[in-house]
């Protein structure tokens, strides 16, 4: 006997970017699923320094999964991995889109634990998904450029997102989706089966990502994403 659609689509887990250490600790202890570490002062791809983030993976302490920005370059994808973060996120603009060598490169810098950042303005990217996956790359998020504007589910049609996350399924890499992401979007970006989605914007007091992270709208963004599970409310 099949499983039901419900039951064969697994709920995505909530990625929330924080600043400092503070913000790293309230995320763990609300429950999120990983604490991602950028500055929100710098637009999508912020990169903290490393000695912030040793500090965060420090507070959050094994409590939950961990990543953090860096800088497109092989040194600074090195340098972040070496901060002890579980996963390296880092931006893929249109230009080494197609260079296999430079993605191997960057990939070859944090083995097995770099999440190539594509930015919905670039367009669809479920092409180079395989690309990605064979230079070496752990995974592939969606995310917004601009911060200020066009949240995702205006920039990128339902069918390239499910394009993009299919992709990923089918090359083995773990996908993400986010860009101004509000709670209300989780029934419909679940949809597509992403394993995380990201939010920062959307979960800070008055919906503004230089704004502190507010406890509530974390907790809710876990009821919508675990509604069976107790320990969500
Ligand atoms: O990685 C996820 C991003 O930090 C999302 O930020 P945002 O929700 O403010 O667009």
């Amino acid at each position: 006997m099949s499983a039901s659609p419900a039951q064969a689509t697994p709920l995505p887990r909530l990625l929330v970017s924080v600043r400092d250490p503070a913000e790293a600790e309230a995320a763990r202890l609300a429950g999120v699923d990983l604490v991602d570490a950028k500055d929100p002062e710098r637009g999508a791809l912020g990169a903290l320094d490393t000695r912030t983030v040793r500090e965060i993976v420090a507070r959050v302490s094994g409590g939950a999964v961990t990543s953090a920005v860096a800088e497109p370059t092989p040194r600074d994808v090195a340098a972040m991995a070496a901060s002890g973060v579980d996963w390296v996120k880092t931006g893929i603009g249109p230009a080494p889109r197609g260079d296999g060598a430079a993605l191997a490169a960057l990939a070859a810098a944090a083995p097995g634990r770099l999440i190539a950042v594509l930015f919905a303005e670039d367009g669809p990217a479920a092409a180079l998904v395989p690309h990605l996956a064979e230079a070496g790359f752990a995974g592939a998020m969606i995310d917004t450029a601009g911060k200020r504007g066009a949240r995702l589910p205006d920039l990128a049609a339902p069918a390239d997102l499910a394009a993009f996350t299919a992709a990923c399924r089918d090359n083995g890499l773990m996908s993400g989706l986010a860009g101004s992401l509000r709670v209300i979007d989780i029934p419909s970006l679940s949809a597509y089966a992403p394993d995380y989605l990201g939010f920062r914007g959307g979960l800070c007091r008055d919906f503004d990502r230089r704004n502190g992270i507010d406890p509530l709208r974390v907790a809710e963004a876990l009821r919508a994403l675990r509604p069976s599970r107790r320990d969500a409310a």
